[in-house]
């Protein structure tokens, strides 16, 4: 049986008087692909943050943020952690998160940084076995004839595939993506999405991806975790998302009377009407 990955409980976050995240709770286990998606404003980047510590969460309450085998934070609480547990989640971000006057394949060596013995770390001398798993990890994004060129003269698509051997190269168990593809022409988008896909499916790492698109979620994600005015909406298969649900996701349609299963089967699908 497959192992929880992701353990969200009661997680509330409030910026000032703004509530941006409302009692979210869910589970996401070994080896899914989900697709976080809502609104724009809904606490998707809010909610990723949260599972990495860059959030804090309320500290009334009895929140709890568990992530590969360890609490991340509780009660708003960021529980520390050693370099190499860190390493264990790659972070991918819009914006890519490149040095740009570096070389790609320096780049991608940099996901390896967290698990070097600190001195060496800090020297930046890499063994030509980290080498030579960087080139591997940018011949798995399809890169790899570009690992002497300066990152800062590549195409948006190719630096998002350039963060993605970082993190294969941090050998991440578990990816979480916010919004990968949100900056990048259909084409590239399409290439990221593969690359994520194939992670997942030849890997086993577990990804988590936030996607303004719902079509590329449909395409590429097995289960759909929905976000609305920061509550959580929807949970469940993405083949169980059905056209009249996105609708009300994304345009405040009546909610309660569209969740009528169709068959019995629908065991993990969760709706919560949104109250605020
Ligand atoms: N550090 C912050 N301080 C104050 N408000 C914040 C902060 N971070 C996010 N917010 C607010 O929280 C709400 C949710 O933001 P968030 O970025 O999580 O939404 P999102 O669903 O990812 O949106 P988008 O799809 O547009 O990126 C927004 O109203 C945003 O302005």
């Amino acid at each position: 049986m497959s192992l929880t990955t992701i353990a969200v409980q009661q997680l509330s976050k409030t910026f000032g008087h703004h509530p941006v995240l409302q009692d979210i709770g869910f589970e996401i286990r070994q080896g899914e692909r989900v697709a976080l998606i809502g609104p724009s404003g809904s606490g998707k980047s809010t909610l990723m943050r949260h599972l990495v510590g860059l959030t804090r969460a309320n500290r009334q309450g009895n929140s709890c943020v568990h992530a590969l085998g360890r609490d991340i934070q509780r009660h708003g609480k960021l529980i520390s952690a050693s370099r190499a547990e860190r390493c264990r989640t790659g972070y991918i971000f819009q914006q890519f998160n490149l040095a740009g006057r570096l070389s790609v394949l320096t780049n991608v060596l940099v996901g390896r940084l967290g698990r070097m013995p600190r001195w060496r770390a800090l020297l930046g001398r890499f063994s030509a076995e980290e080498r030579a798993m960087a080139l591997h990890a940018l011949k798995r994004v399809g890169l790899e004839e570009l690992a002497g060129q300066r990152a800062n003269t590549l195409s948006g698509g190719q630096m998002q595939r350039v963060a993605i051997a970082r993190a294969l190269m941090q050998d991440a168990e578990l990816i979480l993506a916010d919004e990968p593809i949100a900056s990048l022409d259909p084409r590239s988008a399409r290439e990221v999405m593969d690359i994520l896909k194939r992670i997942n499916e030849e890997d086993g790492r577990t990804v988590v991806i936030t996607l303004h698109q719902v079509d590329y979620a449909r395409e590429y994600c097995q289960r759909a975790i929905a976000l609305r005015q920061g509550r959580l909406y929807y949970d469940g298969p993405i083949t169980q998302l059905t056209d009249a649900r996105l609708q009300a996701l994304y345009e405040n349609a009546g909610l309660n009377e569209l969740y009528q299963p169709s068959d019995g089967s629908v065991q993990p699908v969760m709706l919560r009407a949104a109250t605020g």
